[in-house]
């Protein structure tokens, strides 16, 4: 648990501050089910760049600019800032100025992927604070990974925050739901002095190629985009699947799969889909 953060955080202060955080990214969710891929990315991104503290969503001349950290390009794609201020008046109605925009935002993700069926873990430290720094978009440009990063460096950027490999496998599985815009694949697609070790399965790689052409210009690869796994809208362990398959699109998602200190993490997370027992495709009949 971080620095000042407890599990009872808002007991007295703002005992409705669960709810109403719940009640809004489950209405939004409803509407567009793309919203807790976009919720739980938009939380990566504000943690990676001077901590969890709502840096990502201040806009210092109300407006996004160059000095805001969406200015960085590496946010590129990233939603539902609004989604997060809207919730956030609705628990100022009730608590005003209790309850830290970091909070709600980590709060978010965290029922963005228990609606889109993955855990909801039972300790959620809150306590944050937000951030009295100006935004600085150079700073989340270096902060944020590239999409291209390879297995080593990442390794080493969730290792600075205490992380063990198995739980940097485990954090990618985030994976398992959203989209990559081609503009992001580009890269590893067309890259003429790509290596050949990209565990990518050959069939997949020329659906990636057909969705994804090397000649659509900027504004096409920022418009079309790839399922991250097959059940992109369901948080479960079909993205692990998936890179065992070679089916992986981002680089780091491909290396997982095959590196020594990771593979085994893959294997065992994507036989594991936490004992939830079967679904049978139909009612009528047992396999
Ligand atoms: C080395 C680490 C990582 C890299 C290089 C990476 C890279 C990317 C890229 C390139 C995209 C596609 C964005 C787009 O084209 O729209 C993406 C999407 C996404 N990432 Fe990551 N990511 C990393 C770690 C994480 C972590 C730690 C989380 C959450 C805990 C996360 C959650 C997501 C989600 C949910 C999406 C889908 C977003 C949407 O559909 O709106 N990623 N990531
Ligand atoms: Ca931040
Ligand atoms: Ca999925």
């Amino acid at each position: 648990v971080g620095v000042g953060l407890s599990d009872n955080f808002y007991e007295e202060s703002c005992p409705e501050v669960e709810s109403i955080v719940r009640a809004g990214v489950q209405s939004a969710s409803l509407t567009d089910p793309t919203t807790p891929a976009a919720l739980l990315r938009l939380m990566f991104h504000d943690c990676q760049v001077q901590g969890c503290d709502a840096s990502i969503l201040v806009n210092p001349d109300g407006v996004i600019t160059k000095s805001s950290e969406m200015g960085s390009t590496k946010n590129f794609g990233i939603r539902k800032r609004e989604l997060i201020s809207l919730v956030k008046s609705a628990v100022e109605a009730v608590c005003p100025r209790r309850v830290s925009c970091a909070d709600i935002l980590v709060m978010a993700a965290h029922e963005a992927v228990a609606f889109s069926g993955g855990p909801r873990i039972i300790r959620l430290p809150l306590g944050r604070r937000d951030s009295i720094n100006p935004p600085n978009a150079g700073l989340a440009d270096a902060s944020l990974p590239h999409a291209d990063i390879g297995l080593d460096s990442t390794l080493q950027l969730f290792a600075k925050k205490g992380m063990t490999i198995e739980e940097s496998v485990a954090i990618l599985g985030a994976h398992t739901l959203g989209v990559t815009h081609c503009i992001n694949l580009q890269s590893r697609l067309y890259s003429t002095q790509k290596s050949n070790a990209t565990n990518q399965n050959p069939a997949f790689e020329l659906s990636l190629k057909t969705r994804c052409p090397q000649l659509a210009g900027p504004t096409a690869s920022k418009i079309s985009f790839m399922q991250n796994d097959l059940t992109s809208v369901i948080f479960d362990n079909e993205y692990f699947v998936n890179l065992m398959r070679g089916r992986g699109l981002l680089n780091i998602d491909s290396d997982m799969a095959v590196d020594s200190r990771t593979r085994q993490f893959v294997e065992k997370f994507a036989e594991d889909q936490g004992n939830r027992g079967v679904v049978r495709r139909s009612c009528g009949a047992l396999d």
